[in-house]
């Protein structure tokens, strides 16, 4: 074990400890697809790949149409006690813990609407979550009372959470931010349509600090940031220099396929000690992003040892809800990057 860990460390920048590789093998005894195995283990794309060519250099895995343990793998994995990862999730939330009944209404015309949406753009490193996920934001952002007669801002909005909260009818003002003019026009057009008037759409990088008239005007806000820590510094610190105050939420999604646990740890700190919030909920996988098209063009299609495009849904992300709190502070600088705004060492997707 020791030495497959070594070998896989030699080849990769991304941390490898003898979990990573327990958490792929407890994958691959439940599956054979690569997309899946990468969901299972909960280990970033990049390290799941790697890991799979080492234990296949090794005798232990065969790949075929399928990846699969050898003889020798099923041996491996006897002696080191990896038995197959059972992950069974709640039929009726998907795990996400939050009943879309009283939504019901809501759901229907949400997907009615998104029938038109515009598709991901691999430029925006864009994929949006399947429709019960954005209307699911909306039930847990009331449960926890940050929507009824609330300001609310949003970051970026390829899974249309502007649109469910319009239909929602709960938030006094919405402010939607995003780069990407299809989108603007889509949510305008849906806006008029809805004769909803208590929105504002604009058009923004948020690479650049917020204009000084949305500082400190909401109570609420959500985004879904690309997953380096320049995105996650910019676009949580936007949000957080937007709230008016203490005691004050904001909502985000963070993902496993495309960050460690180092970098998650990294995360933590940043949002502990430089925004100086505290985390009061976290739910694994409340995100399923619909398979966004442009897999070809990915890191993630090159890394994969089989060239088959995902059939089912296998990239989830976390989501984290913070408040503010005494001390609480946001971020303002400029950020001058460019890609790696959208890439870094654990990334694939973008
Ligand atoms: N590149 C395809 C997947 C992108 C997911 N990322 C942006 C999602 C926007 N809805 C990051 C998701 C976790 N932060």
């Amino acid at each position: 074990m020791q030495r497959i860990v070594e070998e896989v460390k030699s080849r990769i920048e991304i941390p490898v400890y003898e979990r990573s590789i327990e958490n792929v093998l407890s994958a691959i005894l439940s599956t054979g697809d690569f997309w899946k195995i990468v969901d299972i283990s909960e280990e970033p794309l990049p390290l799941v790949a790697e890991i799979i060519r080492v234990l296949e250099k090794e005798g232990l895995v065969k790949i075929t149409d399928k990846i699969e343990l050898t003889e020798k793998g099923l041996e491996f994995v006897k002696e080191y006690g990896i038995g197959k990862r059972e992950d069974h999730i709640c039929e009726c939330c998907e795990g996400r813990g939050v009943s879309l009944k009283p939504y019901k209404d809501i759901l229907e015309k949400f997907k009615e609407i998104a029938k038109d949406r515009p598709m991901p753009k691999h430029e925006y490193d864009q994929g949006y979550v399947k429709e019960e996920c954005t209307v699911a934001r909306i039930a847990l952002m009331n449960s926890r009372g940050d929507l009824y007669n609330k300001d609310v801002l949003v970051l970026g909005d390829d899974d249309l959470t502007s649109i469910a909260l319009m239909l929602s009818n709960l938030p006094k003002r919405i402010v939607v931010v995003d780069i990407d003019e299809r989108l603007i026009n889509f949510i305008k057009e849906t806006a008029e349509k809805l004769n909803y008037k208590n929105i504002e759409i604009i058009t923004l990088d948020l690479r650049n600090p917020l204009p000084e008239k949305y500082k400190k005007k909401f109570d609420t806000f959500i985004t879904d940031p690309p997953e380096t820590l320049y995105a996650i510094k910019t676009f949580i610190g936007r949000g957080i220099s937007a709230l008016k105050g203490e005691r004050r939420a904001g909502y985000f999604g963070i993902t496993r396929r495309e960050s460690s646990l180092d970098k998650w740890r990294e995360i933590q700190k940043i949002l502990l000690n430089d925004f100086n919030v505290v985390i009061t909920d976290l739910i694994r996988n409340f995100n399923q992003y619909i398979n966004w098209g442009y897999e070809e063009e990915t890191k993630a299609w090159r890394l994969a040892p089989i060239k088959k495009k995902p059939e089912d849904i296998w990239y989830k992300s976390y989501i984290f809800r913070i408040e503010t709190l005494k001390g609480s502070k946001g971020f303002d600088e400029e950020v001058k990057v460019g890609d790696e705004l959208y890439n870094d060492a654990e990334s694939s997707t973008t």
